[in-house]
């Protein structure tokens, strides 16, 4: 079955082409600058050995112009990798924000697109991007079932002490107000992995996805029961942009006090915030060139990351009672062994002790960083998005076992 995966951002569309039930992606590609001048369209094509990369640079004004030009490539006479669109059997989405609505992969229709729109207020930087994609593939690929698959899926399985708001019932009952979490695909891809790794069923995993958004779940025997966004993906973690867990107050300050409206509000709290916000950089790469060269406000900035995670960390192994494996991944967290060292930092009495040698390693497969004797497990393990939902979408459409 030939899925093509389509994780489409504000301004950029990530994509991967699949034959289930191989793991192994036939061709993947990122456009980045969607509306901007000088989009570039990175498109890489894996061929038994051998990864051939096509890179190019042109003007996409919206994502219609980007997808088409994915679909140019994926037929190209040479480089192609089908013949034509109606090749690709499914489109599997990533949709962040899935409300109470979801807590399974669904085929989309209208009632689902309905819902996905309904949501857009709660995830305003991930929604709409993500529900433009679903209409410009419907467009493009007219053969195929369209597929969500949504973060907020894997965390519907949290008790209601974890997702639950110290707020008046009806702000529950009533107006859908409660934790809902994000980032589910890839909480549920790593765990599944470090679960294998551990080979114990039963078992006690903290997953930490350190990305352009950052969040943490705490994972009983492949359940999620806690994790750190919220409402929508902006609590929690300290982020690229995002401030992470904040005190209210301080919304009502600027507000009434400095003469904030509404909407400034929420463009600082996610746009403006976070590391980009301590430092004037949101890529962690440039934090640390500015940390080599002396940046102060960037090494404070690197501990407050660090010092939220730990916060959190301490937190789940309570949830928990306890702890066999500690999951890093995503762009940060597979490739900042800094990071990774600041986290672990002082944790023995958690079990969690580092190897210093094998935290540097630049593997990019599952790799344990722990010492030999430590209680707990320390793993980096790359995640992969798109392949847990190229196998979701399998798994609906073929009744496929994953
Ligand atoms: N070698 C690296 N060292 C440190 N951070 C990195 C490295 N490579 C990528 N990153 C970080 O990963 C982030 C992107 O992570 P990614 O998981 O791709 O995010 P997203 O899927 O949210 O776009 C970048 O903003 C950057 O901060
Ligand atoms: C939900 C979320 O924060 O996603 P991303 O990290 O892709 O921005
Ligand atoms: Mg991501």
């Amino acid at each position: 079955m030939n899925i093509f995966v389509v994780n489409s951002g504000s301004s950029s569309i990530k994509y991967q082409l699949f034959k289930l039930p191989s793991p192994d992606p036939i061709c993947s590609g990122l456009i980045e600058r969607i509306g901007l001048e000088n989009s570039i369209i990175t498109h890489k094509i894996f061929s038994q050995a051998e990864e051939q990369v096509v890179k190019r640079t042109l003007d996409l004004p919206d994502h219609e112009a980007g997808l088409q030009e994915v679909k140019e490539l994926l037929t190209d006479p040479e480089i192609g990798v089908i013949q034509n669109p109606e090749e690709i059997q499914v489109v599997g989405h990533r949709v962040v924000h899935g409300g109470e609505s979801f807590a399974k992969t669904a085929i989309i229709n209208k009632a689902v697109k309905d819902e996905i729109r309904k949501l857009f207020p709660l995830a305003p930087l991930h929604n709409p991007a993500n529900f433009l994609g679903i209409e410009v593939a419907e467009k493009i690929f007219t053969q195929a079932r369209q597929v969500a698959v949504f973060d907020t899926a894997f965390h519907q399985t949290m008790p209601p002490v974890a997702f639950r708001y110290a707020l008046p019932e009806t702000f529950y009952t009533e107006l859908g107000i409660r934790v809902y979490g994000f980032h589910g695909t890839s909480h549920k891809y790593v765990a599944e992995q470090a679960a294998k790794y551990l080979n114990k069923s039963e078992n006690k995993i903290i997953t930490v996805h350190l990305g352009n958004g950052c969040s943490m779940a705490a994972v009983r025997n492949g359940q999620s029961v806690d994790t750190s966004m919220g409402f929508g993906p902006l609590s929690g973690l300290i982020m690229g942009t995002r401030s992470g867990d904040i005190d209210p107050s301080v919304v009502f300050h600027l507000i009434n006090q400095l003469g904030y409206d509404p909407e400034q509000v929420n463009m600082l709290l996610n746009k403006r915030s976070g590391m980009l916000g301590l430092t004037g950089h949101s890529d962690m790469r440039d934090i640390s060139k500015a940390i080599a060269a002396g940046d102060e406000q960037a090494a404070l900035a690197y501990d407050l990351y660090a010092y939220r995670i730990r916060k959190y960390l301490g937190a789940y192994a309570t949830v928990l009672n306890g702890l066999d494996a500690l999951v890093f991944t995503a762009g940060v967290g597979e490739n900042d062994a800094k990071i990774r060292e600041l986290v672990c930092r002082d944790m023995d009495y958690l079990g969690i002790i580092l190897d210093q040698e094998k935290n540097q390693s630049p593997a990019k497969s599952l790799r344990e960083i722990n010492q030999a004797q430590a209680r707990v497990k320390v793993l980096v393990i790359p995640t992969n998005e798109e392949l847990e939902i190229a196998q979701q979408c399998h798994a609906l459409l073929a009744g496929a076992a994953v």
